[in-house]
């Protein structure tokens, strides 16, 4: 099996020419192709999808040329007929190619046989069959019912003038028949039964048909009308603009890597439905802008997940699902049933992959629910000869991890440039020293852990606070009955620990314990804990694996000094006992727990001095900390003195 590696990344942005769009590419062969005239193709996609169909319509007596490097053709129309008469295609896993084709060829009196990879057998085609043998096709299955390949012998016209097929498959068997309709020669009217699904995609065609002379009256999304005495007829030239699908992943790229990124090649006068998938990252918190025929995405904070509809864009929402595993909470995809019949089913072969990053997914016979982890882990995705699997996993690189795409050639059906063009707009962190670390110590209740976290939400980092993983290990052990000297057993409880840090809330096992975490006793029992060596040496890379990019603000005891010695701005954030004490009772009182001050007082000098007089990582300022003392700092005062710093240090002025 071949396969990429991707290296950790840590930014994206930059600008890409986008390749023509393939619903779009194919639409436009086939109708030059049956249309009366010369038509000047531009920009048409290169992929493998397109070229089976140029194949076939080759195959099928069309000629076209390639006007010499370019993505620039000309093809030759047949005026409604193709000149060969009996062929045999092979259409690979190309859906708009097989299903418009099957279509076209039911009605215009030929033999052929049209089969496709194996996984194009198992993709449902009966709704089609059926509907055009309404219509007097003569089309038998060559293997199973319902699914190609197919025998495709003349058709003998029926009286009738209206047809049936079901919408909520594919919309690809509607686009066949609209295309094919003008064929007959008569009015057809075509009636869809269910709800249609991925409308944006009729509307293509019916855009393109326009374009080639042939109007159809539309009854909202029910009923489709294609008046008699209406031939194909060549514009002359005709322009492919960029994929919106493909966009999707540049987008994307933007909004999780930082960005600006830019796609040129579609923008706001797009006539492709994913171009709406901008709207979707914007809901999740990207900055968004469009011209005619261009985009640019950009991101200042964290993404957050969303709750939506995607089936008005369902191939550019599977790259919503991986850039959930980059947003605050969980995102939900609702309505994304065609997943299951595309390239392979879409929402198993997504879930299996996300899990393997430490997601949690739960899936339907519609939706999808991903629930990022706290940090991803280093994967191998498996792509199941599905292009849109490759693109869209590789944005997990701009997570700081390392992901290894199996079979990346499966993206040459679309984008056989993919991985350079991406490669083009994102920064390798060869290590992920490069992504900047805040890292905030200082002794209990000064302030670190409120000052850390807001100073995160400004530069839009990831945030940690490691005291939690102390205070989990010592909630842990309680519940356990595993003794608060029993090294080993701390240490293993430590390193397995099963925790969720979601939306400012703790997770333990499961359930939440953000409250009972803050408790005098659980930290006193974390300080103890943090004591032992073996414990700080299981939580050492649990900590490490928190620095992803954009950047981290963390706070504890041993930040600067052991846990990130290369941080970019290291503080000592402290204040006086006296004024400390106040603060936790304060905080604790609001929490609605009884508190004490002069007991508060004592145990929190008790706890300091446990911290500070330990032989491993003991809480002390290092030589290249700066101290802030915030005894009489405001919160919004300490916390932009710590911005000013990094500022100061990001600008190369020192700190
Ligand atoms: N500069 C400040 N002025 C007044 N109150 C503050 C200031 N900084 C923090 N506080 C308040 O002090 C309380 C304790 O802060 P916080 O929990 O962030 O401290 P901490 O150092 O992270 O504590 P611990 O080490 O025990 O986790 C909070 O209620 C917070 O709002
Ligand atoms: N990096 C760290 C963080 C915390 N600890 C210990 C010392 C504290 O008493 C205890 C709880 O931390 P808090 O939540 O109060 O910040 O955990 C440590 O040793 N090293």
């Amino acid at each position: 099996m071949e396969f990429l590696d991707l290296s950790p990344l840590t930014r994206a942005r930059g600008t890409i020419q986008l390749p023509g769009s393939k619903s779009i590419s194919n639409r436009i062969l086939l109708l030059s192709a049956l249309a009366q005239g010369t038509t000047d193709v531009r920009s048409l996609l290169d992929s493998d999808d397109t070229r089976v169909m140029l194949d076939a319509l080759a195959c099928l007596g069309v000629n076209w040329i390639r006007r010499g490097d370019t993505q620039d053709y000309v093809v030759q129309g047949v005026g409604g007929a193709f000149p060969v008469k009996q062929a045999e295609l092979s259409l690979g896993n190309a859906g708009t190619a097989f299903r418009s084709l099957t279509a076209a060829l039911a009605l215009c009196g030929g033999n052929y046989t049209l089969r496709g990879v194996p996984r194009m057998h198992e993709r449902p085609i009966g709704d089609l069959v059926d509907a055009l043998r309404q219509l007097g096709a003569q089309i038998d299955y060559l293997d199973n019912a319902d699914f190609p390949p197919l025998k495709i012998a003349p058709a003998q016209l029926t009286e009738a003038s209206e047809v049936a097929v079901r919408g909520n498959v594919s919309s690809q068997f509607l686009t066949g028949l609209l295309l094919a309709a003008p064929l007959t020669g008569k009015s057809i009217t075509i009636r869809v039964i269910g709800e249609l699904i991925s409308r944006p995609y009729i509307e293509i065609t019916l855009n393109l048909m326009r374009r080639f002379g042939v109007e159809v009256e539309r009854d909202g999304w029910q009923a489709f009308t294609v008046p008699a005495g209406q031939v194909y007829r060549s514009p002359g030239s005709i322009y492919v603009e960029g994929d919106a699908s493909s966009a999707s992943y540049f987008l994307a790229a933007g909004a999780i890597g930082g960005g600006p990124v830019r796609v040129e090649g579609v923008g706001s006068a797009s006539i492709q439905g994913d171009i709406r998938f901008a709207e979707a990252l914007q809901q999740m918190g990207a900055t968004i802008a469009m011209g005619g025929n261009w985009v640019e995405a950009s991101a200042q904070g964290r993404l957050h997940g969303i709750d939506a509809d995607f089936n008005h864009i369902p191939d550019a929402a599977m790259t919503i699902a991986v850039a959930a595993l980059f947003a605050q909470g969980s995102t939900m995809l609702r309505n994304i049933g065609s997943w299951r019949v595309k390239e392979t089913d879409r929402i198993h072969a997504m879930a299996t992959e996300l899990r393997k990053l430490g997601a949690t997914v739960e899936e339907g016979a519609d939706f999808l629910r991903v629930t990022p982890p706290v940090q991803l882990q280093p994967a191998t995705i498996d792509t199941y000869d599905d292009h849109r699997m490759a693109m869209c996993f590789s944005l997990v690189a701009l997570g700081g991890v390392a992901v290894r795409i199996n079979d990346p050639k499966c993206v040459n059906k679309t984008f056989p440039g993919y991985f350079e063009a991406f490669a083009s707009i994102t920064q390798r962190s060869v290590m992920s020293t490069d992504i900047p670390v805040i890292a905030i110590d200082g002794p209990s209740a000064s302030g670190k852990g409120t000052v850390a976290a807001l100073v995160a939400r400004a530069l839009g980092f990831h945030y940690l606070d490691s005291g939690a993983l102390y205070r989990l290990t010592a909630l842990a052990a309680q519940r356990r009955g595993v003794a608060l000297d029993d090294e080993a057993a701390l240490a293993q409880l430590a390193r397995n620990l099963d925790v969720r840090f979601e939306g400012g809330e703790i997770w333990l096992d499961g359930e939440r314990v953000s409250d009972e975490l803050r408790t005098e006793r659980i930290g006193n029992g974390a300080s103890k804990v943090a004591a032992l060596p073996a414990v700080r040496t299981a939580l050492l890379e649990r900590q490490r694996a928190f620095r992803q990019a954009p950047g981290l603000v963390t706070d504890g005891r041993d930040m600067g000094s052991v846990v990130f010695p290369d941080a970019a701005t290291k503080i000592f954030l402290t204040a006086s006992a006296e004024e400390r004490a106040q603060r936790r009772y304060k905080q604790l009182m609001e929490k609605g727990f009884d508190a004490n001050l002069s007991n508060l007082l004592e145990e929190l000098s008790e706890r300091d001095a446990r911290d500070a007089a330990r032989s491993v990582a003991p809480l002390k300022q290092g030589a290249d900390a700066i101290l802030l003392e915030t005894t009489h700092l405001s919160i919004d005062q300490a916390v932009a003195t710590v911005l000013a710093c990094y500022q100061a240090r990001q600008s190369g002025q020192g700190a």
